[in-house]
């Protein structure tokens, strides 16, 4: 898995021209991507991602290549887009939407420590202060008129508890949505599936955020509680590691302090976070895809960090 369009140096030889990159030198699939296809590039000025969109069309590419682009020349640790001779970030290769992107240095940390959730946490607090003045709007896809669609649809698949635990959890997101606190909460850009997978580390240096496809406009918190609901947790149990938890929140409040709004709605901004992804798994077992390739994520992860999140403390944000 998967490059599902393919590219050869020749084909690259020739688009490259429109870029001030010099020569195309080599190019190599990657094989860990799921939505589209990855190439690392050299030319005669480095090393780039070129990314051929499968799914995602022209109009719909700006929202998430110019966000990158404004975070990055914010200094925020993100791939930047690489404009052509005439500005352009996106431009067709292959009969797909094409982009090329800086390359992060480094590799994913599978096993984050406080000090990774240290780092991730500031970078992702200084993420939301530039996107502020980002000029695209653009809703978060996956969030809650998504999950009204959604539900009804696995439901049939559960068992009759489960059906009643995502009911359940369907009507408290609705009431925390409509409610006043809900109303106050800070909110923008945001990226919203800022998994382990999803940043690169050279050893304890956090080098950038990548995979911007999920992102859209939502609260600042459920950015934060969809980070720290998986960076932050014990893998086998979801349950909550309290040293890193506490280095994500300490070093994200340390840049944008939480708001008296945002520390009422942290334990329904993580219950809301494992819903989500609870969701988005659970139709992606039942209902794959026709031209599905891969094995879709164990949606009982989910399932689990919800029931935690639901009858366990959480650590306030302080
Ligand atoms: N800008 C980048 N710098 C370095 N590596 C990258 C970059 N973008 C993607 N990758 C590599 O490509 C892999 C697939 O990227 P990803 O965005 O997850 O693809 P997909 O959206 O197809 O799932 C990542 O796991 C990472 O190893
Ligand atoms: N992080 C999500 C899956 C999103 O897919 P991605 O590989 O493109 O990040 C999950 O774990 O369910």
């Amino acid at each position: 898995m998967a490059v599902f369009t393919p590219v050869s140096l020749d084909d690259l030889s020739g688009w490259i021209s429109q870029f001030s990159l010099g020569k195309a030198l080599a190019i190599k699939g990657i094989s860990s991507g799921i939505e589209n296809s990855n190439f690392f590039i050299t030319t005669e000025s480095g090393e780039y991602v070129l990314t051929l969109f499968e799914k995602l069309s022209f109009e719909q590419l700006p929202f998430y290549l110019e966000l990158m682009r404004h975070l990055a020349q914010r200094d925020v640790l993100v791939p930047a887009p690489i404009p052509n001779k005439n500005g352009s970030i996106i431009n067709a290769l292959n009969g797909k939407p094409a982009a090329i992107v800086t390359k992060l240095e480094g590799a994913y940390q599978p096993k984050p420590q406080s000090v990774h959730c240290a780092e991730v946490g500031t970078m992702l607090a200084r993420m939301h202060l530039a996107a502020k003045d980002f000029g695209i709007r653009q809703p978060n896809l996956r969030g809650l008129p998504w999950w009204r669609q959604t539900a009804p649809v696995v439901l049939p698949y559960l068992n009759e508890e489960t059906q009643n635990l995502l009911r359940t959890e369907m009507q408290f997101q609705e009431d925390f949505a409509a409610s006043d606190i809900y109303a106050q909460l800070p909110n923008g850009p945001v990226h919203a599936d800022l998994f382990r997978d999803n940043a690169m580390f050279v050893d304890t240096r956090l080098t950038g955020f990548f995979d911007f496809y999920f992102a859209g406009c939502d609260t600042w918190l459920f950015d934060l509680a969809v980070t720290v609901n998986d960076w932050c947790i014990d893998l086998p149990t979801g349950a909550l590691d309290l040293p890193r938890v506490q280095a994500m929140l300490d070093a994200y409040h340390a840049v944008r302090p939480f708001t008296p709004a945002e520390q009422q709605a942290w334990n329904a901004s993580l219950r809301a976070a494992a819903l989500r992804f609870w969701l988005s798994r659970l139709y992606d077992f039942y209902l794959p895809r026709a031209a599905e390739m891969l094995t879709p994520h164990d949606p009982t992860h989910f399932e689990r960090i919800l029931r935690l999140r639901v009858t366990h403390a959480n650590p306030p944000l302080n």
